[in-house]
Formats: C-alpha cells, structure tokens, sequence
C-alpha cells in the first residue's frame, strides 16, 4: 500500500510561481515526492498510475475521468479570454486560411506536449471557424515554425512567441478564440487525483490541498524571484511575467466549471471522448 505522494508539476511558467509557494509549506520529502514534466507526462503518469496528483490536461480528465477525481477549486484557466501561451500559429490570417489549405494542403502540427489545447483547436476548427477537414499531425514541441505550415504551440515556447513575434507568422490566442466563441473563460489543466488512494495518502492529499489554498494568496510575491531565475532571465522581464500571471487564474468557479462542461460537450460531438462526465470531486 503506498504511503507517499506523487505530485506533478508542469514545468512552465503559468503554474511555477504556485509550486515555488507549495513548495515552500511543503518541501520535497519521503512523503511527497514532485515530478516535473511537460502536460502529456503528467497524462500519462496519471493514466497508468505512476503519479497520484497532477495540474494535468482538463481533457485528460474528460477522457479518462472514471480513473480520476478532481480539486475542487484549483485549475489552470484564462479569465478574460487571451492566455498569450496557447498559439495556433499560421503562415497566413485566419481569413485566408481556406484557400491557403488548398494550396498547400490540409496538414496542421500539434505539439505532443498538449491534450487540451490540441482539443480546443480541433473544436474551433469545427465549429467556430468551419474549416475545411485538417490532418493533425503530432509534433515535438519547439520544432513547428521550422515546418513552414500551421502549428500548435503551448507554454513557455509559445510564450516566447508572445514576447518576440517570430516574422512570417500570424499568432491566434486558443483562449481568446474560446472566449469570443462562447462568452467562457477556457479551462486549461485542472489538479486531477488518482481515483482508489490509500487512507495514509487522502489523509496528505488534505495537507496538500490546505498548502494549495494558502498558496494561491502568495504565488504573486515570487514574481521577483523568478524573474532572477536561470531559466528566466533572458528572455522575459519581471513585468512581462507580472502581466502574463495577471492574465492566468487559478480558480475553477462556476463559469469555469460551466466552460469545461461546454468543452467536453464539443469534444464528444467530435468524437474525441466517449461521452461528457461529470465532475467529481476528490475532497
Ligand atoms: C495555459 C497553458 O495551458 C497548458 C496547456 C495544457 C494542454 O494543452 O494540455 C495543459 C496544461 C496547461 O499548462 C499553457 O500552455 O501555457
């Protein structure tokens, strides 16, 4: 019977300054173990039950939602629609993309490190744009504008595009296309949990849902402190990520909750999951 817990952390800007804060109530242990990755890793830890506690892909959960439950008031979500880190990119406006795909073929690249943002594309391809039918081709992430055809990219390699506008390229924000079709704040990753834990791992699941709360009122004041960071330092200044975290909310609230439900609803009409679950919660 496992004892500890496993917690993913996606290693991108959007949720760092959270995991600093938890990390901070709750420092690595032989109780609670973290594991960075990209979103698919924490997908597919969570789905063959590697880990016990992820901000994964909102679709992950929609796919496989009998494996999983859900923090209740925890997500990764952008309130007023642009997320500025969720980018189809296109060598051409999106008015003109019909005729460029006859031209050029039906071909669109999706990063492998996304679940929900290869969804949402799918979905506004569909249905709020009605795009001619695409072939959706998985790709490393990084590697897209080096391909010369429409790219999906997500987190801080899409964020890099946002702060330095790559020349040639037309940059549509996934969570402003979401907003302006359907009035919602698009739900990016929510905190799924693996379904049938030990009581010992509920009883740190509690402790970390706690650290969680706390965090979630302090995650401003290490914007600073990031901004100092290796990984940082070169790219962005402390006031672009001061602006790009005031455009990210962590809650998942009624509208938040009543845009997952949409989503999911679309992502059934597409055949993408079974059918749309309910949520449930973990706590
Ligand atoms: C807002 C973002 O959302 C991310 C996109 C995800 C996905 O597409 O599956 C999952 C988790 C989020 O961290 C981002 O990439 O910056």
């Amino acid at each position: 019977m496992k004892t500890h817990l496993t917690i993913g952390q996606i290693d991108y800007l959007n949720i760092l300054p959270l995991f600093l804060a938890l990390k901070d109530h709750i420092p690595p242990s032989d109780e609670i173990q973290y594991v960075k990755g990209h979103p698919s890793l924490m997908n597919s830890a969570m789905a063959t039950g590697d880990m016990d506690l992820a901000p994964a892909s909102a679709f992950e959960y929609l796919l496989h939602a009998e494996q999983y439950r859900v923090l209740p008031n925890l997500s990764i979500t952008a309130p007023q629609g642009r997320v500025k880190s969720v980018f189809l990119m296109s060598p051409v406006p999106l008015a003109e993309l019909p005729q460029w795909i006859k031209e050029n073929g039906p071909t669109v690249n999706l990063t492998k490190a996304s679940a929900s943002s290869a969804a949402l594309l799918k979905v506004l391809w569909k249905f709020s744009w009605k795009l001619p039918e695409a072939e959706w081709n998985p790709i490393e992430p990084g590697t897209g504008h080096t391909l010369g055809r429409p790219f999906l990219e997500i987190g801080n390699l899409a964020l890099r595009h946002w702060i330095r506008p790559p020349e040639g390229w037309h940059i549509i924000d996934l969570g402003q296309e979401w907003r302006d079709f359907t009035g919602l704040p698009f739900v990016f990753s929510v905190w799924i949990v693996r379904h049938g834990l030990s009581e010992a791992q509920q009883n740190l699941l509690r402790v970390v849902d706690e650290a969680l709360e706390k965090s979630k009122l302090t995650y401003n004041s290490y914007v600073s402190h990031i901004a100092e960071m290796d990984e940082f330092h070169s790219w962005i200044t402390e006031e672009q990520i001061e602006d790009y975290l005031s455009t990210l909310d962590y809650r998942l609230g009624p509208n938040e909750q009543a845009s997952l439900i949409l989503f999911a609803d679309y992502c059934r009409k597409l055949g993408l999951i079974p059918g749309s679950p309910a949520l449930r919660w973990a706590l």
